[in-house]
């Protein structure tokens, strides 16, 4: 996966070739530009005002109260990049594309995603500083109320296809019982849960964090089968016990590498006979591999949480270091750059700090 603008028919493809237009500014401007428009669109209501059927501009500004002119003109726009259909009666319809990822009833919305952008955008403006004075964001103690409750819904967006995919990818047999360590909204559990008949889960998550992620995975209906835990897996004890599974879902780019290497210890310590630590994140496959987006997510978690997105290597070695051995890496096939590493226990536990104890 690569960025940037892609040139259709020869003209176009020469003008990237011999570099006759100026790639920066399709990079940025452009970008920028076109990501608050779909920003505003959605938050406008813009598409679910087309749910129903096309509109022309003029009657979803009275239905949405906004300005007629600049709304035709953010319509034109999304037409031109393929969210809209331009008719030629002057309507406005839904592209597949659209009615898929920007209606908030479709099972693979984005759009609370894209409202929690508004908080991701802002922490962007720290970049210039951070490069020069290192400082991150710390965007988990910087958040309020209203951030909390954006995020665990933006985060459930973003876990409703790869926990489908992982819980049908993911090899295990007959697993009991799971940890999902942050698993915030609970969607990777009880996407887990419902493949296997005879798992339930914990949940264990911030504190700040739960009002919003029960209510979300209440809407799963799984009841007791997943239960949330507030605990900071940083610093608290987790729950006791023999797990199949303990899950480490987009968590590992908030964290250092000795608190990975901490939690892969506690992990292994936890895990019963035959089960696995399961890292999910986008995780750098090197400069050469097909999915790139990895490093420009390192840069966002580097801003944030003063972390980054980790080589697949790194995430075996804290594997390897914890005592378990990592299986080949499961590459997610609708969530480009996505990557599932499984670590299984090795015969001999090595002897380290206690799996269950807090880190210092
Ligand atoms: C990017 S989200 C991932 C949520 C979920 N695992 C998923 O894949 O969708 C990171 C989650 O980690 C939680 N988190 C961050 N630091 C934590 C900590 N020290 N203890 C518990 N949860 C934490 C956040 O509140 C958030 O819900």
């Amino acid at each position: 996966m690569r960025l940037g603008a892609s040139p259709e028919g020869l003209l176009e493809r020469l003008a990237v070739w011999f570099r006759w237009g100026p790639k920066p500014v399709a990079d940025t401007h452009a970008a920028f530009l076109f990501a608050r428009i779909v920003m505003a669109a959605a938050d406008a209501g813009v598409f679910e005002a087309l749910a129903d059927g096309p509109l022309g501009a003029q009657e979803a500004a009275a239905r949405l109260r906004l300005q007629p002119r600049p709304l035709e003109q953010a319509m034109r726009a999304l037409a031109a990049q393929g969210y809209l259909i331009a008719r030629p009666d002057g309507r406005y319809a839904l592209t597949r594309g659209a009615r898929q990822w920007l209606l908030a009833d479709s099972a693979d919305t984005v759009v609370h995603k894209l409202a929690f952008q508004r908080a991701e955008w802002a922490w962007t403006e720290r970049l210039d500083g951070w490069l020069r004075d290192g400082a991150p964001v710390d965007m988990h103690a910087s958040m309020g109320a209203d951030d909390w409750r954006l995020y665990q819904r933006a985060m459930r967006d973003m876990a409703a296809q790869p926990a489908r995919e992982l819980a049908r990818r993911l090899p295990l047999r007959a697993p009991a019982r799971m940890l999902d360590l942050a698993g915030g909204h609970g969607l990777y559990a009880a996407a887990l849960c419902r493949a296997h008949p005879g798992l339930s889960a914990v949940v264990l998550e911030r504190a700040e964090a739960l009002p919003e992620a029960q209510r979300l995975l209440a809407r799963e209906r799984m009841g007791a089968r997943v239960r949330h835990h507030a605990c900071d897996i940083l610093a608290d004890a987790w729950p006791a016990g023999a797990y199949d599974v303990i899950l480490l879902a987009n968590v590992a780019h908030h964290l250092t590498e000795g608190e990975n290497l901490e939690v892969a210890r506690r992990a292994a310590g936890l895990l019963a006979p035959g089960g696995a630590f399961v890292v999910v994140d986008h995780l750098d496959q090197g400069l050469r591999e097909r999915s790139r987006i990895a490093p420009v997510l390192s840069v966002f978690f580097g801003l944030t949480s003063a972390s980054g997105t980790w080589p697949v290597e790194a995430v075996a070695g804290w594997m390897r270091e914890a005592g378990l051995e990592p299986a080949k890496p499961l590459r997610f096939l609708r969530s480009p750059g996505l990557v599932a590493l499984a670590g299984r226990l090795k015969r001999r536990r090595p002897a380290g700090p206690s799996a269950s104890s807090p880190q210092a």
